[in-house]
């Protein structure tokens, strides 16, 4: 039974395939500290949180059980994810779900700073009928300058065209032709700071654009501007949206989000030019009904070892390639297992080459697979697909990955070589129809061995009678060989012997058999 604790409030209805499922076991605890949230997380497999709960770096030391926690939104900021990635858990997040109340909530924002609804209310409710001081500005004939066209961005763009504004779209990934299709027009930060009568930011809060709209952004800006952000606080630099204010620059801002929340003596709030939310792009009952659904369901898909699709730390697979790779997966596992012990110092490097069909596919979970089996060997179950390269970085690893046309007549091949200090060890594998994985080349030699439990790797010189010797004094020793395999360059040169046995040989027995004429070294390979 999997244990999952939602520490944030979060729909009723929409954990109900969780609260439903005989596998797992629902908490619903929205009021613990830091301190309790870490002395209970140890329990639980799973963790659901909107903006409220702090996933630290600290409460992911201590829980030692988790496996997956769901973002019931689409801001991951308020998780530390190289801490998640570092423990090995996946982080999932609800990328679509309230992407239409953020956007409705943005428009309100926008028309009411046009009309200035939320001023003239408050008078009226305070008993004045203020008719001179709340006239405000069609969006008709306006530009809208849009700064990040995801998802957000893109649903505001279209409501925009409906009141007739023009849009200035800006997003390092928007091209002409999409521009285009959506009828906005493409610009940059510059052009959209010089025409728009109203600018709104839907970008995350990441390093580039931690106050990207600052003091000298508004320098450039329309006087008269009004500015909009139910992005998040940060983004814009609320000092200088202050002066801006105040020299007459900016007119209206209307803010659903801010650097530090809930704000506390934020001169912004309660300035009669600002109106503000307390964070309710996302909080309506549709939104929250299908955060709450996505996330339960990847929750459910990773607990059950399901594909699943919104993982921020990982890559996403779709069903059907997932069960094309499925079977290298297991491939790439056991060459890195295998790697590691043939390496007789630290890799420095490793360097994967996909050929065949492998070549048609993303191949970043197989990349991640040999990953762990190398790291694994040695780290054991702290390593998982999720932290394995960061774990690789971490050791001074790197890696690097190509395509290749190679793939020597197999119709999918991984080859993999570790370089270290004092040398290059290479291996490469394939799958065979009805065989499943096997080892097809080692160390440049060529054989054919499928990588089972355990492996006796020898390396010899390619004389008559080695493997007589072998046979023998493995039989002396009761010792079973399933398989053999001998791969050679040439005629009495080097040579490998590859075997499947069913028990590890003793030191000992490794000591003999390198005392038989012709062997240079023998090893146990555990798989
Ligand atoms: N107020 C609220 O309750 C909510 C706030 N949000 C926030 O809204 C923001 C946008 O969400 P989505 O549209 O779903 O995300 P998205 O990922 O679909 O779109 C973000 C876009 O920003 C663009 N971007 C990144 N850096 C940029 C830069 N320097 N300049 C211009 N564009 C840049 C990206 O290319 C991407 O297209 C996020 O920060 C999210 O956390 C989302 C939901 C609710
Ligand atoms: O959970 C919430 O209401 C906040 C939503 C949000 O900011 C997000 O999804 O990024």
């Amino acid at each position: 039974m999997f244990k999952v604790l939602v520490s944030d409030p979060i729909s009723e209805d929409g954990i109900r395939a969780l609260l439903d499922s005989d596998q797992v076991q629902v908490d619903q605890k929205t009021d613990l500290s830091p301190e309790a949230l870490k002395e209970t997380i140890p329990e639980y497999d799973g963790l659901i949180v909107r903006s409220q709960t702090k996933v630290t770096k600290e409460i992911l030391e201590c829980a030692t059980k988790l496996k997956v926690i769901g973002r019931a939104g689409v801001g991951v900021d308020t998780i530390d994810l190289e801490a998640a990635t570092e423990h090995g858990v996946i982080v999932v997040n609800a990328p679509n779900g309230n992407t239409i109340s953020t956007c409705e909530h943005t428009f309100a924002m926008l028309m009411a700073s046009a009309r200035n609804i939320p001023q003239a209310h408050k008078t009226l409710t305070e008993g004045n009928w203020d008719r001179k001081t709340y006239k405000g500005v069609e969006l008709k004939g306006k530009t809208l300058g849009i700064v990040g066209m995801g998802r957000i961005g893109t649903e505001v763009s279209k409501r925009a065209k409906a009141f007739q504004m023009n849009v200035i779209g800006y997003d390092p990934f928007l091209t002409e032709e999409r521009a285009s299709q959506i009828g906005i027009q493409k610009g940059d930060l510059d052009k959209i700071y010089e025409n728009a009568d109203f600018i709104t930011v839907h970008t995350p809060l990441i390093k580039e654009t931690h106050h990207l709209i600052n003091k000298s952004a508004f320098q450039k800006m329309k006087k008269g501007v009004r500015i909009v952000n139910c992005a998040r606080g940060g983004i814009i630099d609320e000092t200088a949206l202050l002066e801006a204010i105040d020299e007459g620059i900016v007119a209206r801002a209307a803010l659903d989000v801010f650097e530090e929340e809930p704000p506390t003596d934020n001169p912004l709030v309660g300035k009669p030019e600002v109106i503000v939310t307390p964070h309710l792009g996302a909080s309506t009952s549709e939104a929250q009904l299908y955060v709450a659904e996505d996330v339960s369901q990847e929750i459910l898909n990773i607990l059950s070892d399901q594909p699943f699709q919104n993982a921020v730390n990982m890559p996403a697979v779709n069903d059907e390639t997932r069960k094309i790779l499925e079977p290298y997966y297991l491939l790439s596992e056991k060459l890195g297992e295998m790697m590691i012990q043939l390496a007789k110092q630290p890799p420095r490097h490793i360097k994967i080459s996909y050929a065949g069909t492998l070549t048609d596919f993303n191949t970043e979970l197989v990349t991640r697979t040999f990953v762990k089996g190398l790291l694994s060997h040695y780290l054991g179950e702290k390593v998982n697909i999720v932290n394995a390269t960061h774990l690789a970085k971490q050791y001074g690893l790197s890696y690097s990955v190509e395509n290749t046309t190679a793939s020597l007549g197999y119709s999918g091949l991984i080859s993999v070589t570790l370089t270290t200090d004092e040398g290059e060890y290479s291996a490469a594998g394939t799958l065979f129809d009805g065989l499943g994985p096997r080892i097809v080349h080692v160390n440049q030699y060529t054989i054919d061995i499928a990588p089972t439990d355990r492996l006796l790797y020898i390396q010899h010189t390619d004389v008559p009678g080695i493997i007589g010797h072998v046979g023998s004094l493995l039989g002396k020793h009761e010792i079973n060989i399933a398989t053999m395999q001998v791969g050679r360059k040439q005629v009495g040169g080097q040579a490998i012997m590859m075997l499947t046995i069913d028990k590890a040989l003793s030191e000992e027995v490794l000591g003999e058999l390198l005392q038989v004429d012709h062997i240079h070294s023998a090893k146990n390979i555990d798989l």
